[in-house]
């Protein structure tokens, strides 16, 4: 992950990284929701990873899995039973899959899977969202842009993760002259805007040195009125990190950047819809969304996540990117155990097997031998050396 894992304890501590709970004769307790489709696939190849990394290091972890998402919704009418969040609650850390899939579609989205981790990560706090993309993963992707231009890529997107247009008050109802409105609404409130920007700007401390240390805040405000406030409130929180040189760029004129001169961006910070549509497309400079990792951090209890969804297309086949969960384990000790020797060791790991050409179908070219899930775990696994 470079420079982001030179992260002080302190600064791990003030992110919200490091609960209290979940440890038991010093034994962190990691919770698994493997959740839909791939989602299990991808957790099995982390925990056997956070498992070896562990051993490793002289570390026990006790995990403990229960459901989330459309498989809670079929055994339990419910995408995040109340079972679920206390476990949760008690854990040291969480460790996601993904949500959703073609069988819950035609639901409500307030009774889809996804909404089950739209509450999980509002009722744990998780208002910063982590998602890194690390030099090595650009540079052995599959990315569709020209080598020259990846140059340099290691950047990383700080989400606002529980306001924003996702958790507003919206409605939809029938209209008397005929057809329906509905409506979602983005509102953000300044302590949200401050907070996520200390998280941004922290960060951009701990990645590259004096001079070169970048936050580019990425808003729509010459339209909306909340991207105001998001722009004067970021603007006064950069006020106390001189250090740190801060440009503020519409979402639109972002995302042509992000493709055309990725290598110009260091910390992205963004609002909660923004950074999920980013993100993904940062993923693109990989060639491939099953590599990209997330924390989220600002409770007691963090969550890590790949960036990707449940991919129907492939679920069950045995043949999902495994790199994006891998990777959330490493953030998993970095954040939540303050372990950055396993880390460290994880991101070393897989850096290694790509550098070995190891690949699964989404990141192998034309008549390359593509590793199952299983394989490339196993790539990984022969690699983690202290
Ligand atoms: N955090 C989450 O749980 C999460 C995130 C995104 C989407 N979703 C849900 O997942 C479902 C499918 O959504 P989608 O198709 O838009 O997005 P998706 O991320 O599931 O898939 C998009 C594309 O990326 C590929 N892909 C994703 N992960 C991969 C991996 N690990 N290895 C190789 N290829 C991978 C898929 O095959 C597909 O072509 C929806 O129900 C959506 O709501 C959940
Ligand atoms: C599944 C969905 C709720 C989620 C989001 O939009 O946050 C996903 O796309 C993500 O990026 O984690
Ligand atoms: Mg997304």
């Amino acid at each position: 992950m470079g420079p982001a894992g030179e992260r002080s304890s302190s600064e791990t501590a003030r992110a919200g990284g490091s609960g209290p709970g979940g440890s038991q004769a010093g034994e962190p307790a990691v919770l698994l929701l493997p959740g839909d489709g791939i989602g299990p696939e991808v957790v099995e190849a982390a925990r056997r990873v956070l498992e070896a990394a562990a051993h490793a290091h002289g570390l026990r972890i006790r995990f403990d899995e229960v459901l989330i998402g459309g498989a809670a919704i079929d055994q339990a009418g419910d995408p995040l039973p109340e079972a679920t969040l206390e476990k949760a609650r008690r854990a040291r850390a969480v460790l996601l899959g993904a949500v959703g899939g073609p069988a819950w579609d035609d639901l409500p989205v307030d009774r889809r899977p996804e909404k089950g981790l739209l509450r999980l990560r509002q009722a744990l706090g998780l208002f910063a969202n982590i998602r890194p993309l690390p030099g090595f993963v650009a540079a052995y992707g599959r990315s569709p842009l020209k080598p020259e231009l990846l140059r340099g890529v290691d950047l990383v997107v700080v989400r606002e993760l529980t306001g924003g247009l996702y958790y507003g008050p919206r409605a939809r109802r029938a209209l008397e002259e005929g057809g329906e409105e509905a409506y979602d609404t983005l509102l953000y409130r300044t302590h949200e805007i401050e907070r996520v920007a200390r998280v941004a700007f922290d960060l951009a401390r701990t990645r590259r040195p004096v001079g070169q240390r970048r936050v580019a805040s990425i808003d729509k405000a010459n339209v909306l009125t909340s991207s105001q406030l998001w722009r004067e409130t970021v603007r006064r929180v950069a006020a106390d990190y001189p250090d740190v040189t801060l440009e503020h760029l519409y979402v639109d004129n972002a995302a042509m950047q992000l493709v055309r001169d990725p290598g110009r961006f260091d910390v992205l910070l963004t609002g909660n819809l923004f950074g999920d549509i980013l993100s993904d497309e940062a993923a693109a400079l990989a060639g491939s969304l099953g590599v990209l990792p997330s924390a989220s951090l600002g409770g007691p209890v963090p969550l890590f996540e790949p960036v990707h969804g449940s991919a129907p297309d492939l679920a069950g086949r045995g043949v999902a990117n495994p790199v994006g969960t891998i990777l959330s384990a490493a953030l998993l000790f970095r954040y939540a155990l303050g372990h950055e020797a396993a880390a460290a060791m994880i991101e070393r790991a897989v850096e290694q097997a790509l550098a070995d050409g190891a690949r699964t179908a989404d990141l192998a070219g034309e008549g390359e031998g593509a590793l199952a899930t299983e394989e490339m775990t196993a790539a990984i696994l022969e690699r983690l050396r202290v």
